[in-house]
C-alpha cells in the first residue's frame, strides 16, 4: 500500500489526507497538538478544522514527525507558508531519501520572495524533480464533503506528477498534471491576494460588475508576473489560475475572501485578524507578491492596492477612487 505523510492537521492537510486515503493510500498526519491527534485517532474527526466530518480508517495521526515520515513515498506539506522553512528544517533529516515532496501551500515567503517549492528544494536539499505542487479550486470543506473537484499536480518531471496524480485520484477528486510549476504556484498564491480585493469590494457593497472586473484584471496582472518569471500563459487560463480565482473569489468558504469582506465592512486589520481562525495566506503574501513584482519590474496595481489597504491602512473608498482614476490603457497592456 502507498504510504503518505501529511504534515499539518489544518483544514486542507486533513481534507487532502482523506482524498489520499479514499484513493487507497495509508496516511499518517503529523499535528502539533496531542489533543487534536488523539481526537483524530480515537474520535475519527478533526473537531478544530473539519467538525462533523468522519475520517477514513486509513488516516492516522501522530505528534512524532519521525513516525509520520517512516517509509513515506509521498511527503505532503500543509502548514502556513510563512512557517514552512522553520518546520521543514526540523523534518527534513527524518524524511526518506527518495520521498516525493508535495506542496499544498499557496503563499510566497516574506523577505526572500521565494515560492514554496523553492523553499522546499532549498531546505530539504531536494532536486526539482522530487518536488511537486498540488493546486486548483479546492476549498477544503467541499473536498472533505466529497463534492466533485478538479486540481493540478505540477512537477518539473511529468512522470513524478503522474505518480502524485495516481495517489490522489478518486471518484470525486480529479487531478490533472502540468510541468509549469512556476505558473501553478503563482496562480495559487496571487489568487489569495485578488480574493482579498474581491472580499473588500463585497464588504463595501460593490456590485458583480466590479467583482468580475477585479477577478479578470487580477488574472491579467498574475499572468504578467508569471510571464516575467518564465511561466506559460496557458496555465493562468487553467485550474491553477482562472479555476482557483473563480472558486475563491465567489465562495464564502474562502478565508481570504471573508477576511477582505470584513475589512471592506470597516473592521480594522487587528479586529479582522482576531475573528479569523484559520490561515488567510494573502494577508502576508500580498507583500511578498508585490516584492516579486518589483524584483521583476511588473506592474501589479491590484496587489499594490491590497497592500495599501491591508498594511498601510488606506481607506478602501480612497483606494477605489485611485484605481478608477488610473490612466486609460489597452486591455493587452
Ligand atoms: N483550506 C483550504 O481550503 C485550502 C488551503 N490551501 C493552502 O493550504 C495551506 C494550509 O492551509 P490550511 O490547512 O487551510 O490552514 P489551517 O489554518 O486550516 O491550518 C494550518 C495548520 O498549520 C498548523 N500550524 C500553524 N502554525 C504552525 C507552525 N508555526 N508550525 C507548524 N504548524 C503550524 C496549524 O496548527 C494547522 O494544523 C495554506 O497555504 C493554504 O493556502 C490550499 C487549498 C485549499
Ligand atoms: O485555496 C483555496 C481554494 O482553492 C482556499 O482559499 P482560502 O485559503 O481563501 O480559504
Amino acid at each position: 500500500m502507498t504510504r503518505c505523510a501529511v504534515y499539518g492537521t489544518g483544514s486542507w492537510g486533513t481534507a487532502f489526507a482523506m482524498v489520499l486515503a479514499d484513493a487507497g493510500c495509508e496516511v499518517t498526519l503529523w499535528g502539533r497538538r496531542a489533543a487534536l491527534v488523539d481526537a483524530i485517532n480515537n474520535g475519527r474527526t478533526n473537531p478544530d478544522y473539519l467538525p462533523g466530518v468522519e475520517l477514513p480508517e486509513a488516516v492516522r495521526a501522530t505528534t512524532d514527525p519521525a513516525r509520520a515520515a517512516r517509509d513515506a513515498e509521498f511527503t505532503v506539506l500543509a502548514v502556513p507558508s510563512q512557517t514552512l522553512r522553520g518546520n521543514l528544517a526540523e523534518w527534513a533529516p527524518l524524511l526518506p531519501a527518495d520521498t516525493i515532496l508535495v506542496s499544498l501551500m499557496k503563499g510566497v515567503e516574506l523577505g526572500t520572495a521565494k515560492r514554496m517549492s523553492e523553499v522546499i528544494e532549498e531546505v530539504a536539499k531536494a532536486p526539482a524533480e522530487r518536488v511537486a505542487v498540488l493546486t486548483g479550486p479546492n476549498l477544503a470543506k467541499e473536498v472533505a464533503a466529497r463534492q466533485p473537484a478538479a486540481a493540478v499536480v505540477a512537477c518539473a518531471d511529468e512522470a513524478v506528477a503522474r505518480r502524485v496524480q495516481t495517489a490522489c485520484h478518486t471518484a470525486y477528486f480529479r487531478p490533472y498534471t502540468n510541468t509549469d510549476v512556476v505558473g501553478c504556484e503563482l496562480g495559487g498564491a496571487v489568487k489569495n491576494v485578488i480574493a482579498l480585493a474581491v472580499g473588500i469590494a463585497t464588504g463595501m457593497g460593490l456590485g458583480d460588475n466590479a467583482k468580475a472586473s477585479l477577478i479578470t484584471r487580477g488574472l491579467a496582472e498574475t499572468t504578467r508576473l508569471g510571464l516575467a518569471m518564465g511561466a506559460d500563459a496557458h496555465t493562468f487560463a487553467g485550474l491553477a489560475g482562472m479555476g482557483d480565482l473563480v472558486a475563491t473569489c465567489s465562495s464564502p468558504l474562502s478565508r481570504n475572501n471573508t477576511f477582505g469582506t470584513n475589512l471592506g465592512r470597516g473592521m480594522t486589520l487587528q479586529e479582522t485578524i482576531a475573528v479569523t481562525k484559520q490561515t488567510a495566506e494573502g494577508v502576508k503574501s500580498c507583500e511578498s507578491v508585490l516584492d516579486l513584482a518589483r524584483r521583476h519590474g511588473v506592474d501589479m496595481p491590484l496587489t499594490e492596492t491590497v497592500v495599501s489597504i491591508v498594511h498601510d491602512g488606506k481607506p478602501p473608498l480612497v483606494a477605489l477612487k485611485e484605481l478608477m482614476a488610473r490612466s486609460a490603457k489597452s486591455e493587452r497592456h
